[in-house]
């Protein structure tokens, strides 16, 4: 068997079609466009490029974004009265604090006070324990992502086995609770999990989000599986590879997503989608008010 390609890139420039036209819908009714805020502190150069492409792409929709770049030095405390006063400025629906955050600066105690119908990254606790309870609010936007791709296949997963490799909180628990939700059975692997290759072979879909390059072979592949990498990892030479063998993988997969151009995408994509959200529901909030 060799792979479809889950395109990230093709169904994100979809999604971003259709926000487009529910933005000049709001526009045309008298409406403020969705506003997002977006904090950088310090200077890591990948960082850079994701606040970029995000900002861009809140430009491309018809959104309202304002940047807040703060110095890799800052105190948590001034950091957090930023975090108050977008949560207090009614312009803006979304607030999102680009991670990683420097060592100095406790990232749960940042997350917490966004507040939960701004938290357009959909990591603080409410929007965690919504998702927890299967009454979704804003949901973390990778693991969101994952789930557009998936439909895009066109293969029902219900009752699938679903194997993450990776616990991070914003990508595989959230990914794990997304799943669950769509009644797969999950088994989340992590660095000490015994026998990983075991696992993922029996995985009918396996989410690769360990950061490690080109870590999965394609002899751990099922026949068949649908396969999602979200690693995204640059080489020595400079080019982007994901978590997945790609060539050997995508030999034994039914589906695949590749790097780049699959998840990423999707990441930002979602983003949008949740500052939508956001805003609809703060218009439905002053409406009702
Ligand atoms: N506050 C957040 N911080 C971080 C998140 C997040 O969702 N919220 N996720 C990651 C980084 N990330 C978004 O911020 C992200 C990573 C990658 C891409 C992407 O489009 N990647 C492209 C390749 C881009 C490149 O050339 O480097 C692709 O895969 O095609 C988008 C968003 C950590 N931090």
């Amino acid at each position: 068997m060799s792979a479809h390609i889950l395109d990230g890139k093709a169904v994100a420039a979809e999604i971003r079609v259709e926000i487009r036209n529910r933005v000049d819908t709001i526009l045309a009714a008298g409406g403020r466009p969705p506003g997002l805020a977006v904090v950088l502190v310090g200077e890591n150069p990948a960082s850079q490029v994701y606040v970029r492409n995000k900002r861009k792409a809140c430009a491309e929709v018809g959104f309202y974004s304002e940047m807040h770049e703060l110095p890799a030095t800052v105190d948590q405390a001034d950091l957090i009265d930023l975090i108050d006063r977008l949560n207090a400025d009614p312009k803006i629906d979304g607030i999102l604090v680009q991670l990683p955050l420097p060592e100095q600066i406790d990232e749960a105690a940042v997350t917490d006070c966004i507040l939960p119908t701004k938290d357009v990254d959909g990591f603080h606790p409410d929007n965690v324990g919504r998702l927890v309870l299967r009454r979704p609010l804003l949901r973390p936007c990778t693991p969101k992502g994952v789930m557009t791709l998936l439909e895009r296949t066109g293969r029902p997963i219900e009752g699938l086995d679903a194997v993450i490799i990776g616990q991070s909180n914003i990508v595989g628990r959230p990914m794990a609770l997304e799943l669950l939700a769509a009644r797969c059975t999950i088994t989340v692997c992590h660095s000490r999990t015994k026998d990983l290759a075991e696992k993922a072979r029996g995985a009918d879909i396996l989410v690769a989000a360990l950061g490690r390059p080109r870590f999965i072979p394609g002899d751990w592949i099922k026949d068949g599986a649908i396969l999602i990498d979200v690693g995204i990892n640059r080489t020595a030479e400079g080019t982007l590879v994901g978590d997945l063998d790609f060539a050997p993988c995508a030999e034994r997969a039914s589906w695949i997503t590749p790097v780049p151009g699959g998840v990423g995408p999707m990441t930002i994509a979602s983003l949008l989608e949740n500052t939508l959200q956001a805003a609809e529901l703060h218009a439905a909030l002053v409406i009702n008010a």
